[in-house]
């Protein structure tokens, strides 16, 4: 597969048509409330910037067996807003993430999405939350084009191999479109992972640590490009040891390290 235009290369008219993403003033970032950390396991609670509230995680306990990682936890996501999750290593910031998105025992804390309980399996739920996590699988045998049409297919966009183009610009691999996965250096995999999540439909987009492995270039692309989805209206929760990135996108954060 190589698109479903008929062509079996890149796609045609997408420099024209491309422009990059333009530069906004950055959000401002309100820093940890210490008031609210605890020895041992995190305990965090963030209430959402005024607007519609997309996601709502409330009293979360993330544990791995008997160890608790994170106590407590609530967060609200409001659409066009950014949350950032900071904090050292092992503080539990992909922990919390893991326990958002349900792939991991939430320890009956409960999240919503627009005010119904968000499930992985539930369709509607996949649907709307589109995820780059600190280690995607690609599959061997597909190129990149093939990987962001795939993924535009099953999203139901429309023109797929058009708008899988774009994101293959967008993210910096139009000239990779026919290489696979193997072929790809660290920083490209992490755009392809990037583009994963851009070319298909969202309302909400969760990151783990997406500024890895990017150079100077594509570090200042990502912050650009989040900017950009905060403005589309989607709702970012963002995981980060990137303190430009974070400065420069989130509108709140959350630090896991406080208590540390
Ligand atoms: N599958 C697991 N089983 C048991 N413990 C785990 C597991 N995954 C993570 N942990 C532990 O949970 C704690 C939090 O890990 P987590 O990966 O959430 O940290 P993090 O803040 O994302 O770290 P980093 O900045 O290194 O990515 C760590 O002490 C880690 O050892």
């Amino acid at each position: 597969m190589s698109g479903n235009n008929g062509n079996s290369g890149v796609p045609s008219d997408l420099e024209a048509d491309w422009e990059p993403a333009s530069d906004s003033n950055p959000a401002s970032v309100q820093g940890p409330d210490p008031a609210s950390g605890s020895a041992g396991p995190q305990v965090a609670e963030v209430a959402a910037a005024t607007g519609d509230v997309v996601v709502s995680a409330d009293n979360l306990h993330c544990r791995y067996g008997s160890r608790v990682i994170l106590d407590s936890v609530s967060v609200q996501l409001s659409a066009g807003e950014a949350v950032a999750v900071v904090g050292p290593n092992g503080s539990g910031k992909s922990t919390l993430i893991r326990c958002l998105l349900g792939l991991q025992d939430r320890g009956g804390g409960r999240v919503w999405l627009d005010g119904r309980p968000m499930v992985d399996t539930d369709p509607r739920s996949r649907a709307a939350v589109a995820t780059v996590g600190d280690d995607t699988d690609f599959f061997a045998e597909l190129s990149v084009g093939e990987h962001l049409n795939l993924v535009a297919i099953a999203h139901g966009v429309a023109d797929s191999n058009q708008v899988a183009g774009e994101v293959a610009i967008d993210v910096g691999l139009l000239e990779q479109w026919e290489q696979l996965p193997g072929t790809l250096s660290q920083g490209q995999r992490r755009r392809l992972a990037l583009g994963l999540a851009l070319v298909r439909p969202r309302r909400v987009l969760v990151l783990d640590e997406p500024e890895q492995r990017l150079d100077g270039e594509g570090r200042s692309w990502l912050a650009r490009r989040l900017i950009a989805e905060k403005a589309d209206g989607v709702a970012i929760l963002l995981v980060s040891h990137d303190r430009a990135l974070v400065d420069g996108v989130a509108d709140r954060v959350i630090d896991l390290g406080f208590a540390a």
